[in-house]
């Protein structure tokens, strides 16, 4: 059998093949943590069947996942917009905006332990990676320094802005009374109220990091990754933001490994 010979590999062929490797990279990066993940797994299991099936000559099989393959990409399209969206506004973002300062980050945690202890309740969105400029649009739009007291104020009962979420963006406040999309995939959270759905459902679709403190529980925890964290004390939600904020590198982020469902409900 003549050996296979791919001939001579040009630095054209070179820069093509880097050219495709970033893209895949930055594609991979724009996707992960968020749940198109999920759904990019389904579509590399379909697309391996689909190429088994015309290896094999299964005519039938092949030609009926083909055509539903066109389909499923318009409704992807369709499914992902919000994703879709997000992901272009990352791209063309422009690089290098505000560092989250430890300084912000203690303020918060400060606010939130104050606003749990008081049961008031609050929900804060820490933007990473995503973009959640899209929801900072459904609230009232802010530019001011994060600080415990302003926090503290935003959410006080009575207080115009209490009710919905609060987006902050490196250490600035930049939205309040936000809306966040209610967590719904699944029956797994159904039974928390509105605050804590929104949170979970805000951190299935970004890799936001999203606070909550329960004006019925007097507790904090986290939703990150769609999942919700446990009861999350002071310093232990300064530690959490520390890994989850300050130290972040990049989008790969671990969700809580001790995230609760249902059975962590009225603990
Ligand atoms: N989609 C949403 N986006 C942002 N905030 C929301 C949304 N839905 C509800 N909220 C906020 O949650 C409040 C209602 O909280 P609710 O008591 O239903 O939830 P909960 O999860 O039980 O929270 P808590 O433990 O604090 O009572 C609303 O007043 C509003 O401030």
């Amino acid at each position: 059998m003549p050996a296979l010979s791919l001939g001579p590999v040009s630095p054209r062929d070179l820069l093509d093949i880097l050219l495709v490797t970033t893209l895949v990279y930055q594609g991979y990066k724009l996707v992960v943590g968020t749940r198109a993940v999920n759904v990019l797994r389904g579509i590399l299991i379909f697309a391996g069947v689909w190429g088994a099936a015309q290896l094999l000559g299964l005519v039938t099989l092949s030609t009926l996942l083909g055509r539903a393959g066109t389909v499923g990409l318009f409704a992807l399209v369709v499914l992902f917009q919000p994703e879709l969206r997000a992901a272009l506004e990352r791209v063309g973002r422009p690089r290098g905006r505000e560092a989250q300062s430890g300084a912000a980050l203690q303020d918060l945690a400060r606010a939130l332990e104050r606003l749990a202890e008081r049961k008031v309740g609050a929900l804060v969105a820490i933007e990473r990676s995503t973009p959640l400029g899209e929801y900072a649009a459904t609230g009232v739009r802010l530019d001011a320094v994060v600080s415990a007291p302003f926090l503290e104020a935003l959410f006080a009962r009575n207080a115009p802005l209490h009710d919905g979420g609060v987006i902050l963006q490196g250490s600035r406040v930049v939205a309040a009374g936000c809306l966040f999309p209610l967590q719904q995939s699944d029956g797994t959270y159904r039974r928390y109220g509105t605050r804590h759905r929104a949170a979970i459902g805000l951190s299935e679709l970004t890799d936001a990091v999203v606070l909550i403190a329960s004006e019925e529980r007097g507790s904090i925890r986290i939703a990150l990754g769609g999942r919700l964290g446990p009861d999350l004390n002071g310093s232990e939600l300064r530690e959490h933001l520390r890994a989850l904020v300050y130290d972040y590198g990049g989008p790969a982020f671990v969700a809580p490994a001790t995230a609760t469902t249902d059975a962590g409900r009225g603990t």
